[in-house]
């Protein structure tokens, strides 16, 4: 067992409070109201333009600091798939009558959204910041699948934004950032790693709030 699994045992209540939120259990239970869910797709496309350069800064780290050089083709594909994504949130708001252009973003959004940015520093190690990025990632795919399950109530018109993030190929994207986020791990000096399972709660704490927002509690 690597690392992170530890982690994710160690700190499964956290981990399970991000990935079974209230918000999600509504999406699966088809009791989501609509102005939640907007309010989540406004939020989030916020997010994303803010996860872009994040992933750039990983990237960046990538060439400097890994001795792995198929490292960087996973993390270049997380990149590419983000331009889909942007287009996605696009066409969904347009569907949906959100204005994007008219989004404030709420507290919760703004501290996470500066949280990444921090991370961008050229002083965060590999290890920590490919560590959150594998974290962000997973909270998405964790919950996201929970809604496409057999006994799921999701509703149809929502099914195609569960499977974004919850589709297999997301799946196994997931599992290629928690290799290399261990395998990096296993090298590291201590310190490193008490800073990287620091950054994998903190992320945890931000998405259970960012959840919380769009159910429109804070
Ligand atoms: C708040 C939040 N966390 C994770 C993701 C998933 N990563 C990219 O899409 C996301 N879209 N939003």
């Amino acid at each position: 067992m690597g690392t992170i699994e530890t982690w994710v045992k160690k700190h499964s209540l956290l981990y399970t409070g991000a990935t079974n939120h209230p918000f999600i259990h509504s999406v699966r239970d088809g009791t989501i109201d609509l102005s939640s869910f907007k309010r989540w797709l406004g939020q989030d496309y916020i997010f994303v333009r803010a996860f872009v350069p994040f992933v750039a800064s990983v990237l960046l780290k990538v060439w400097k600091e890994s001795d792995e050089s198929s490292d960087m083709e996973v993390i270049l594909g997380g990149m590419a798939a983000l331009n889909d994504e942007l287009a996605w949130f696009k066409k969904e708001a347009s569907k949906r009558g959100v204005s994007l252009s008219d989004i404030v973003p709420h507290k919760a959004n703004i501290r996470y959204c500066s949280f990444l940015e921090s991370l961008t520093s050229t002083e965060v190690e590999y290890t920590v910041a490919v560590t959150a990025f594998w974290a962000i990632e997973a909270v998405y795919q964790d919950s996201f699948a929970h809604c496409l399950e057999e006994d799921s109530k999701t509703p149809a018109e929502l099914k195609e934004t569960c499977e974004r993030w919850g589709n297999e190929a997301f799946g196994q994207y997931c599992r290629s950032l928690r290799e290399i986020a261990n395998r990096s791990l296993e090298k590291a000096p201590d310190g490193v790693v008490s800073k990287a399972e620091i950054v994998f709660l903190r992320v945890l704490e931000h998405e259970v709030e960012f959840w919380n927002m769009s159910r429109g509690e804070t």
